[in-house]
């Protein structure tokens, strides 16, 4: 199952959109702490987070806790980024990729890009700075559920 890890989110409405995301795409999602606000479960659900009961969170209490997870684990870190990477859709992703995105003030520090597999960047028009975090998320889960074929849903849309 492809993972979107959350780095030390801050802004609640942008996890809410891509815990959202996740639960309609099956993805699993990784939340690496401290993040800006509460992201308790029970914080979650008081938040109206109707979404939560359709997809598996797990908190990492910092980026070493969530390394040593993902070592045992033996997945890769794909980290989303503006910073000298190669675009998304030139990246052969594996289907149980974790996808970071991060933090919506700072992105992530140096040690977070050093631990990186591979850095993918959805390419923007130049001069401008970046895409809002949950749509670059939703646009790198697209393509890596299109590569990997991922992406199984129940009902075929109706016409
Ligand atoms: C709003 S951006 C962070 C901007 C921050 N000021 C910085 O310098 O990194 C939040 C996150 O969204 C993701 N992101 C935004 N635009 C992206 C793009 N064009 N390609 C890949 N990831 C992107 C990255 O994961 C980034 O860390």
């Amino acid at each position: 199952m492809l993972r979107l890890v959350l780095y030390q989110p801050d802004i609640p409405q942008n996890t809410g959109t891509m815990l959202r995301m996740a639960a309609c795409l099956g993805l699993a999602v990784e939340i690496v702490e401290p993040a800006g606000f509460d992201v308790s479960d029970r914080h979650l659900r008081r938040a109206g987070l109707d979404y939560l009961d359709h997809v598996a969170i797990t908190r990492h209490r910092s980026f070493s806790a969530f390394e040593a997870w993902r070592a045992e684990a033996g997945l890769r870190l794909v980290l989303a980024t503006t910073a000298g990477a190669r675009p998304h859709t030139d990246f052969a992703f594996r289907p149980d990729d974790c996808v970071m995105v991060g933090r919506e003030s700072a992105g992530v520090p140096d040690a977070v890009h050093a631990a990186a597999d591979a850095r993918v960047v959805v390419p923007i028009r130049a001069g401008l700075r970046s895409l809002n975090v949950a749509v670059a998320a939703a646009m790198i889960a697209g393509e890596a559920l299109r590569q990997t074929g991922g992406f199984e849903p129940d009902r075929a849309p109706s016409a």
